[in-house]
């Protein structure tokens, strides 16, 4: 591995400049390449960020020798293809959220990088910030008592740039809340909370059959409530409220575009509220690629909680398409 680890981007669209600032904002990376398939996109992407590899041969980059880590901009349904790919290249890899579309595809993804013993990590990027490691601290150390019931929306108007084989605004938003929740109830009652998790939803879907809208009620096996609402055809709202047993957290500020400044109110029933403030030093990407370059140069072949580990992801995949199929 060179000295600064060498990055090779699939995707050149809005997600992939982010990755790509982030990368050069953290500093201990370089973008080695970069693969597209339109010629005047790479071109223009290669110069915005100074990448001298630039190819519409995905394949040849992921092998070429000089790359260390591949990150996988491409649209949701192509993640497990190419983690396959880079897997069998024996690279380490980032892979956009959602992991993937369906269960097969996450199962052939996750044991593509089991079986050729590379680093991979889903993301799922506002994990790694410090708002979200704050939120999770306050509910360990008992903050609002036991949870007992959460609650979380994510809409943004995106339906007009997503791609459509993408799967919908479950894969698009939705995943956000859900491994939020996720975290949290993991952290609480471990795992085996979600084993017999019962979900009732409706949903809306648009002309390519996607969900462009859909709200659930999940009740866990230790009847902890779960309520859960997207939407990715209409304006941009969030909100996410964990009820415990002594009182209430709040997101105030996106917990999933999370900032230098961020607010969480905290009220214990019917008592005055707590405003709690969390400064960071940047966005989450920033973050992500700190964590992951930390992880790849310690040899781990995966991130630590609260960042998605291959567990988490699968399991996060398995609420979203359990949710996906009780919409109907
Ligand atoms: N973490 C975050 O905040 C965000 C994450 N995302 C995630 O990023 C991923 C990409 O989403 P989005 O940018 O909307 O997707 P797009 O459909 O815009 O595609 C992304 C890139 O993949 C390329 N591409 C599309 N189809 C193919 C193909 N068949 N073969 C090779 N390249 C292809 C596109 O190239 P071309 O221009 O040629 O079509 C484009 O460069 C998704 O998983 C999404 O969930 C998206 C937004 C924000
Ligand atoms: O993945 C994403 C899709 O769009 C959302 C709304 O702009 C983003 O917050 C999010 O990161």
């Amino acid at each position: 591995m060179s000295e600064k680890l060498q990055w090779a981007i699939l995707g050149t669209s809005f997600i992939s400049g982010v990755m790509a600032e982030a990368i050069i904002a953290e500093g201990r990376g370089q973008i080695y390449g970069v693969a597209a398939r339109n010629t005047e996109t790479l071109n223009a992407f290669a110069d915005q960020y100074g990448i001298a590899v630039r190819t519409t041969d995905f394949e040849a980059l992921i092998h070429d020798d000089k790359v260390d880590v591949v990150y996988i901009g491409l649209p949701t349904h192509l993640h497990h293809q190419y983690t396959e790919l880079a897997a069998q290249a024996g690279k380490a890899i980032v892979c956009e959220k959602s992991l993937s579309v369906d269960m097969e595809k996450t199962d052939a993804a996750l044991a593509a990088a089991a079986h050729h013993k590379v680093f991979f990590a889903e993301g799922l990027m506002y994990l790694h910030h410090p708002f979200t490691a704050k939120i999770a601290e306050l509910i360990q150390q008992g903050a609002i008592g036991g949870i007992r019931a959460i609650s979380g929306h994510y809409c943004a108007d995106i339906a007009q740039f997503a791609n459509p084989q993408s799967g919908g605004t479950l894969f698009n938003l939705g995943c956000y809340p859900t491994s939020l929740a996720h975290l949290l109830l993991q952290q609480q009652f471990g795992s085996q909370v979600f084993d017999n998790i019962q979900i009732t939803a409706l949903g809306r879907r648009d002309a390519h059959g996607n969900l462009d809208e859909t709200a659930m009620t999940a009740r866990l096996n230790n009847g902890v409530m779960l309520q859960l609402h997207t939407a990715e055809d209409y304006g941009l709202d969030h909100g996410f409220t964990i009820l415990g047993t002594t009182g209430i957290l709040r997101c105030i500020s996106n917990p999933w575009l999370p900032g230098a400044d961020n607010i969480l109110h905290l009220t214990p029933y019917e008592q005055p509220t707590e405003e709690i403030r969390v400064t960071a030093d940047g966005d989450a990407f920033l973050y992500q690629v700190r964590n992951v370059t930390d992880a790849i140069r310690a040899g781990q072949l995966e991130l630590e909680r609260p960042a998605a580990r291959h567990q988490d992801s699968r399991q996060i995949m398995s609420l979203l398409t359990q949710w996906q199929a009780a919409a109907g």
